[in-house]
């Protein structure tokens, strides 16, 4: 454990991770909802940047994360036992009992936002259309409309890594960088997506999961077609830049 408490932070930055506890919290149920996961298989996380509060921590800790805690079922989950975690993935002193440990996938998260500053909010699951594409070790081609807004193409295929290090992480980040998509299948392992903050990242896993399941079926009946290039870029900017509701004030 990292030998910061959250009550050596500011009030502001003590907020915004209760806030932020709250919200992963929350959005954990959606996994289930969206039957994304089997048992506990899947973690939500959430950066928390200090410096938007005038804070940078003991050692220079400019920004924490929050995570779920391993193996936990969601029906028990909450902001109190939400785990508050430093970018090296090392569990703070958060109030929750000292022997509640991060998510097992916490160093993979914990690895992209040290290297994505744009990423706040990380997914992981098991989900099964997904998986099965990442069990093939087959991205999954863009010939759907949605793909092509919300991922800007293929979703990508990630290295085969074990869990434990920062493999896995290395895998989502160098894929991810070479690609539009939000969404990346770790080779026999399974998707991790990644968003602004957590909510967006769960939307990726959400539409993830919508599109491999929909194309593992036009597959299944025939052999649809690749949208060309430039009309997956048009949708993208489109969807990326107009879509839903705009800040319009
Ligand atoms: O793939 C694995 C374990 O091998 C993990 O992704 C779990 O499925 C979720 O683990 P926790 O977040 O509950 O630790």
């Amino acid at each position: 454990m990292n030998a910061l408490h959250l009550k050596d932070l500011s009030a502001s930055a003590q907020e915004a991770i209760a806030a932020a506890r709250e919200t992963v919290a929350g959005l954990h149920a959606e996994l289930p909802r969206n039957d994304l996961v089997a048992w506990t298989a899947g973690n939500v996380s959430a950066r928390v940047e200090l410096a938007d509060h005038e804070e940078v921590g003991p050692d220079g800790l400019s920004a924490v994360f929050v995570i779920k805690p391993s193996g936990v079922s969601y029906d028990e989950l909450n902001a109190s036992n939400m785990v508050v975690c430093t970018l090296d993935g090392v569990k703070i002193d958060d109030d929750t009992s000292i022997g509640l440990s991060p998510s097992s996938d916490t160093a993979a998260h914990a690895y992209v936002y040290r290297h994505m500053s744009h990423v706040g909010g990380v997914v992981h699951t098991h989900s099964s259309y997904a998986t099965s594409w990442a069990a093939r070790g087959e991205s999954i081609p863009c010939v759907l409309t949605m793909m092509a807004d919300e991922f800007g193409g293929d979703i990508p295929i990630g290295p085969f890594a074990l869990i434990g290090d920062d493999s896995i992480g290395r895998g989502i980040v160098q894929t991810l960088q070479a690609s539009r998509s939000k969404a990346v299948l770790m080779d026999r392992h399974g998707p991790f997506t990644i968003g602004a903050d957590a909510k967006e990242a769960v939307k990726a896993a959400v539409l993830c999961e919508e599109v491999a399941r929909t194309v593992h079926f036009a597959r299944a009946y025939g052999n649809p077609e690749r949208i060309a290039q430039h009309q997956i870029d048009a949708l993208y900017a489109r969807y990326q830049n107009v879509y839903g509701q705009k800040d319009n004030t």
